[in-house]
């Protein structure tokens, strides 16, 4: 569990975070979301001690960062996975870590089969593609079995299949009733591993809620239905004044009605329906909706091509 209270970081004169507060949830996995300078980073970075906070506070399982006697054991943490050594082998990495806790060969050993870097243990971080060392930073932050893990776009720079095997790691780790806190600017994924969402803009926090709430209450949600009586489904509704909107494949918009509504009034009437779907738009353009004021850096619309 992690506990944020009145957290505020200026730099200079310069607010990065703003005084937010938030509680992030062991269980699930809490996606943090914003543009970028949003104030993610600086985020985390106070919650594991590696920024003081100019005012508030922030806790992970119940206690600050620094007063943890064996943090690691507590929290895992990727925040930037080229901290690293890079004279040293992954292996030799993992253990000069883990002897800082008491943590010894065997389970490094684990977290290294874990993280699919049975074949490159024994290389130097020096080597390593973009990918092995985000496995790697991944691996050092599992290492002591924490409660709490706070990850940083861990799949930057992951193929595909690095990026699944990331999913199914984190909602597993959820799963078995950690506390997950992870970033990343690919909203396809977070919608696919992410229960919670906090979303920043300009060091305040947008949106602290479920994922489908953000979307359905940012995009509003509409029914997609199809009948083969789509004339009078229509007039149905219009006698209750419920629009219909026809779409050129044939089924129809309607907004601001349950689909139980739409349902009961088709079944009342013996109206087949082939499809009754409730469509509340994607992550993305709830994302784009509730951060279109907060990006700080912004490129221009492209400019027509003119006809020469
Ligand atoms: N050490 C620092 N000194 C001065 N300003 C800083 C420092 N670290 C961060 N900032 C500023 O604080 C703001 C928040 O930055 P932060 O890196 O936390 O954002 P972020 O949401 O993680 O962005 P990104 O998605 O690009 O990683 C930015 O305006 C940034 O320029």
């Amino acid at each position: 569990m992690i506990h944020a209270r009145g957290l505020t970081k200026k730099y200079g004169s310069r607010t990065a975070v703003d005084g937010i507060d938030f509680t992030v949830e062991p269980g699930r996995v809490t996606g943090f979301l914003g543009p970028n300078g949003a104030g993610k980073s600086t985020t985390m970075r106070m919650i594991v001690g590696l920024d003081r906070p100019t005012e508030g506070s922030v806790t992970v399982g119940g206690h600050p960062y620094r007063a943890h006697r064996a943090p690691l054991r507590e929290v895992g943490v990727l925040l930037d996975a080229k901290a690293v050594h890079s004279g040293r082998t992954a292996y030799k990495h993992l253990l000069a870590m883990g002897a800082t806790h008491g943590i010894g060969k065997a389970r490094v050993h684990e977290v290294i089969g874990l993280t699919g870097l049975d074949s490159v243990a024994g290389k130097r971080v020096k080597g390593f593609s973009l990918g092995m060392g985000q496995r790697l930073g991944i691996a050092s932050a599992l290492l002591g079995d924490p409660a709490t893990l706070i990850l940083d776009e861990p799949v930057n720079g992951l193929d595909p299949e690095g990026v699944r095997w990331v999913r199914t790691l984190v909602r597993g780790l959820a799963a078995e009733g950690r506390t997950v806190l992870l970033s990343s600017h690919l909203m396809s994924e977070m919608a696919q591993t992410a229960d919670q969402l906090i979303v920043l803009g300009r060091g305040r926090i947008l949106e602290n809620a479920p994922i489908e709430d953000v979307i359905s209450r940012t995009n509003g949600t509409t029914v997609r239905v199809r009948t083969p009586d789509l004339a009078r489904l229509a007039a149905l509704l219009a006698g209750d004044g419920i629009a219909v909107s026809r779409q050129p494949d044939g089924s129809a918009q309607v907004s601001a009605v349950t689909p139980e509504r739409i349902g009961e009034t088709a079944a009342a009437a013996g109206l087949p329906l082939h499809e009754l779907t409730v469509v509340s738009g994607s992550l993305e353009d709830a994302y784009m909706t509730l951060t279109a004021d907060e990006v700080e850096y912004r490129t221009a619309a492209p400019r027509k091509e003119t006809a020469r």
